[in-house]
């Protein structure tokens, strides 16, 4: 039986089909945007384990989520409160979100921007660094090896970095393989919905050193983030909680001052 993620890719890879624009004309639009502020740095220099803190006005799993936002607000009480990047939905059929969010957030704020897609091609990459987009995401589970690999290679050369999502031990292995170094393990089951609190204790357990790990979705308090950075956690995506609550500035700085293991 397809699933919802079957479908949402199915959605990404059929609009990214009829996608007539010339690639080379991308490539080249793309190449003369300044490098954009390094994400990965954001999430591993400091001692603290680094806030991606989220704009996702709604979802398939959870419906609407927070509706009509004040994105000037919200991006204010991110920064203040100490988030170390913001993760900006573009997708808008099942997230509500747009690359005018992502253009929005990047005049707010100078911290680096996660495109939240279901990255499936290279013009979505191009795409990412032409409207100011530090990394983007790549789901594991929804990309053949070869695709995962391609877009690494467009990403890197670009200067875009990559956020590689995994759910599993064995996405976490073809991860590994294909030379990553940012590992994002995610607790919800893209299939199912359902929340694995356990899973990036234990998956993030498996990432050798000198990769960046990132523990994502279900996280709402400190305690849950003084767990993940005892197994070594460099960095924590939360979306929900944080839209909820409209980026209440105490709960951005309990959730972005939790100090990283051995420091
Ligand atoms: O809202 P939460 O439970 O804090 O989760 C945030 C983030 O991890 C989640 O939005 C997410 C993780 N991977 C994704 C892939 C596509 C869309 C959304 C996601």
């Amino acid at each position: 039986m397809a699933t919802y993620l079957d479908e949402i890719a199915a959605f990404h890879r059929d609009r990214a089909r009829r996608d007539d624009r010339d690639e080379r004309e991308l490539y080249r639009a793309a190449e003369k945007v300044q490098s954009p502020t390094s994400f990965k740095d954001a999430l591993t220099l400091g001692d603290q384990v680094a806030l991606i803190a989220e704009i996702k006005r709604r979802s398939p799993s959870k419906g609407v989520i927070a509706k009509e936002i004040d994105l000037g607000e919200m991006v204010s009480h991110y920064v203040a409160g100490g988030a170390s990047a913001i993760s900006v939905l573009t997708d808008e059929k099942h997230f509500g979100g747009s690359m005018d969010d992502l253009i929005t957030v990047g005049t707010l704020c100078n911290l680096p921007l996660l495109r939240k897609d279901f990255t499936v091609s290279v013009k979505d990459v191009l795409d990412a660094k032409i409207w100011g987009a530090s990394a983007v995401l790549l789901i594991v589970a929804i990309l053949a090896p070869g695709e995962l690999v391609e877009l690494l290679k467009v990403a890197k050369d670009l200067g875009v970095d990559t956020l590689v999502e995994v759910h599993t031990l064995e996405e976490l292995h073809r991860a590994l393989e294909i030379g990553t170094d940012i590992v994002g393990v995610n607790q919800r089951n893209l299939h199912t919905f359902e929340v694995d609190y356990e899973l990036a204790v234990k998956l993030i357990e498996e990432i050798p050193s000198g990769i960046c790990k990132v523990a994502e979705s279900g996280i709402s308090n400190r305690e849950q983030i003084e767990r993940v950075a005892a197994a070594g956690c460099d960095a924590v995506l939360v979306g929900e909680s944080l839209m909820r609550s409209r980026g209440n500035g105490d709960l951005v700085s309990a959730l972005s001052t939790v100090p990283k293991r051995g420091r």
